[in-house]
Formats: structure tokens, sequence, C-alpha cells
């Protein structure tokens, strides 16, 4: 390849752990974590997508057996994944709420953890458009603005990585995280 090329200056970044995507609902988790994992030549894998495919519509579940068993599925969802001995260097989009569960803070310590931070203004057209969200029933502007409240703390904490998403198209952001990610495992090999 000639040198000065655009993929000779891209970071050659290559994961050796699970990079897991957290945030509020709508922010993009599951299409830029999609398109991080297929850039990097990782699988991708969504709890939200693993909990339909095996037990149905997500409010079809809250209807039928309530948000506390949606719950058990997703954090059965995480622990399927990072579980074991040597997690494999994925990329795993978590619903909103994963990261409330207690057993997923811990095993996401075991995990470069990016959360997705964006304003109402960003989500607004996204989540007053769509009606597959439970939680964001009524009226869902009011209802995002108060789950992202109390979750903020929670992903911020968690977080090895925040990456503001209110203005880049996908494909854009994904450039920016690994360039991230590369940068963060440059210092960590580089580190006394
Ligand atoms: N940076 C972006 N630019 C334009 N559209 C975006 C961007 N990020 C996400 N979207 C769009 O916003 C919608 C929600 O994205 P996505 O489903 O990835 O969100 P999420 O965080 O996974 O939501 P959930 O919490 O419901 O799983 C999708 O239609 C997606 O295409
Ligand atoms: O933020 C939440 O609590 C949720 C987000 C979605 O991704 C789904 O996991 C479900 O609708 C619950
Ligand atoms: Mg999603």
């Amino acid at each position: 390849m000639a040198a000065g090329t655009e993929q000779d200056r891209a970071p050659r970044f290559v994961p050796v752990r699970p990079i897991v995507m957290v945030g509020p609902m709508a922010v993009g988790k599951s299409v830029i974590g999609a398109e991080l994992a297929r850039v990097l030549g990782v699988d991708f894998i969504d709890t939200d997508q693993r909990i339909v495919a095996k037990h149905g519509p997500i409010p079809r579940i809250f209807g039928a057996r309530g948000e506390h068993h949606f719950r058990q599925l997703e954090a059965r969802a995480v622990a399927d994944v990072l579980d074991t001995d040597k997690p494999k260097p994925v990329v795993l989009s978590l619903g909103g709420g994963a990261v409330l569960d207690t057993g997923t803070q811990q095993l996401l310590g075991r995990s470069t953890v990016v959360f997705l931070q964006a304003t109402v203004e960003t989500v607004r057209e996204r989540i007053v458009r769509n009606t597959g969200r439970p939680l964001l029933a009524g009226d869902p502007v009011k209802a995002w603005m108060r789950l992202a409240a109390v979750r903020i703390p929670v992903y911020s904490r968690l977080a090895d990585i925040t990456l503001d998403v209110s203005n880049s198209s996908v494909p854009e952001l994904v450039a920016e995280l690994i360039a991230i990610l590369d940068a963060e495992q440059r210092k960590e090999n580089t580190a006394p």
C-alpha cells in the first residue's frame, strides 16, 4: 500500500477485550456498535436483539411477565457473553437499563465500556416516532429525561470512554471511537 493513504494513517486497533456500548435509549448503541464491530472485523452482539430472538418482542415481555422478568433475561444475556474466564473481543451493545443490574456492573469491569452521551434534542425525533420501548409509553420525552437523569451517574461511573454522539454521523463516530480506543491501548501498553 502506498505511504500516506487513508488506510495507512488509520489506527491499526485490534481489540483484546469486549467493547461494551452503554447509554440512554436511542443514542445509537445498536447502530454504532454494529458498525464498530464491522470495521474492526469482530462479532457484534446486542442484548435486546438476543432477547427478542429468543423470547419475542420486548413490549410483549414487559406486558406478559413484567420489567423484573425482562431484567433477568437481560442480565443472563450479558452474562452469556461476559461471564467467562477469557471473554472474546466482541462488540456488545446493551439495552439502556442493563447497567442497573449489580452483576452486570461487576462483569463490565473486564470490558472497555463506552458511554454514548447525547442530549434529549438528539434523540427527540427518534423516541417520538418509535413505539417499541415500553418505558417510554405516554410522554416519551419526559420519560427519557427522567430515566436518563437517574442512569447517567451509573453510565459515567462504569465508563472507560465517554463519546458525545450528538452532532456526528455513525461512520464519523466509529472513526472517532477507534482513534480513542487505539490511543488508550497504546497508553496501556507503554505504562510502566
Ligand atoms: N449518529 C447518528 N446519526 C443519525 N441517526 C442515528 C445516529 N445514531 C443512531 N441513529 C438512529 O437512531 C435510532 C436509534 O438508534 P439505536 O437503535 O442504535 O439506539 P439504541 O441506543 O440502541 O436504543 P435502545 O436503547 O432502544 O436499544 C436508529 O434509527 C438509528 O439509525
Ligand atoms: O432503557 C431501558 O430500560 C430499556 C431500553 C431498551 O433498549 C430495552 O432494553 C427496553 O425497552 C428497556
Ligand atoms: Mg439498541
